[in-house]
């Protein structure tokens, strides 16, 4: 451990926790919290968060945390507010009410603290087009306050990370979607932040490049001190990277959970689909305990048993599947469906 580290830690007051794990270079903050012991590490706090355009409500009174080590979808049809949070989160947009804070700091009063803690890729990642991707990269570790040598090892950082090595010498311009996506990613962690908020990362790119983004991201977010906020519609982001995942619709909160939990939210959470050689009467299943209904499906020759709340009902199903001898080609449990939950939970909202 650093020579003096010990007296640090031993003298930080408790209040100050938040500050201190921001304050402190990894892989000390771990020396912290040994030190420290019980402490809350809570690196986001939105309160009461509201912004009107006009007499148009974007977001509403929203309020959630996120702690170091997750990787928070911010889900939301479109227009639900995402982007609007996302811009005040980050100190580019004032809201009329409530308060964000990124690390302790509140973006309204200590935004540069605030904004040093963080990366920001927004929505469509716009760079400076005629810049060329080296040039660009080392314009903004200047503007992050890197110089010298420093600076030279973040780019090169950067670069090997997002591969971008083919494309430097390249203006942004004449990049392919995912590469000015790339860059977008690039820019945003040249200073390690903490912190790192992606609005729509991979809108508009094709399923390669989708892929490769989400590995990226979830490499970026392997450090476990960290804290990644993507905003998306794309439910199988959700699945794919997300440790817990946050649904707005018309700027209020209507979910907050893991993946885990909000499929166990679905009408198909432990439901149990056949699919069968041969239509069959179905009216036996429904007589077994536990089960909520059937739904057909490919004419009968899929049917899918739902289950009610609780219920278990996978072992019946294939039991009684056997002894009626029916031809199953297939029997799978379900672990809900993230985007039933989705459209019900914002159907609900409008209604
Ligand atoms: N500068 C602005 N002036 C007026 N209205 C705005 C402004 N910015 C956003 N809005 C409105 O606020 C609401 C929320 O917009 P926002 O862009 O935050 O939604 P979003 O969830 O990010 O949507 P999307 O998924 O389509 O990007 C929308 O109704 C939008 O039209």
């Amino acid at each position: 451990m650093p020579s003096g580290l010990c007296d640090r830690i031993r003298t930080v007051p408790l209040a100050c926790t938040v500050d201190v794990f921001c304050a402190l270079r990894r892989p000390w903050t771990a020396v912290a919290s040994i030190f420290l012991g019980e402490v809350e590490e809570v690196m986001i706090k939105i309160n009461s968060l509201t912004k009107r355009f006009g007499e148009h409500v974007a977001v509403d009174n929203l309020s959630f945390e996120v702690s170091p080590g997750e990787v928070l979808g911010f889900l939301g049809p479109n227009g639900a507010g995402k982007s609007t949070t996302m811009k005040m989160l980050t100190g580019f947009l004032t809201p009329d009410g409530g308060s964000a804070s990124i690390c302790g700091f509140d973006i309204g009063t200590q935004t540069l603290q605030a904004q040093r803690q963080m990366g920001y890729l927004p929505e469509g990642a716009p760079c400076y087009g005629d810049m060329r991707v080296r040039g660009f990269l080392e314009f903004i570790a200047e503007v992050r306050g890197l110089r010298g040598a420093e600076r030279q090892r973040q780019v090169a950082r950067a670069v090997e990370q997002l591969q971008l090595e083919g494309v430097l010498g390249q203006t942004i311009e004449t990049l392919s979607k995912g590469f000015k996506r790339r860059v977008g990613l690039a820019q945003a962690i040249l200073h390690d932040p903490q912190v790192l908020i992606l609005d729509e990362p991979t809108d508009g790119l094709d399923p390669n490049q989708k892929h490769q983004v989400r590995g990226l991201i979830q490499q970026l977010a392997s450090d476990s001190n960290k804290i990644v906020v993507i905003s998306t519609h794309i439910l199988e982001e959700v699945s794919a990277v997300c440790s817990r995942a946050v649904v707005i619709a018309h700027g209020r909160l209507l979910a907050d959970g893991t993946p885990d939990e909000l499929e166990a939210r679905s009408r198909y959470h432990q439901a149990v689909t056949l699919s069968l050689q041969q239509p069959v009467d179905t009216q036996p299943l429904l007589a077994l305990p536990g089960v909520q209904g059937v739904e057909l499906a490919r004419d009968g020759h899929q049917v899918t048993v739902l289950a009610a709340p609780g219920a278990v009902i996978f072992p019946a199903v294939g039991e009684l599947a056997r002894q009626q001898q029916w031809q199953v080609q297939e029997l799978s449990v379900e672990r809900g469906r993230l985007d039933e939950v989705f459209r019900r939970l914002t159907a609900e909202e409008a209604a």
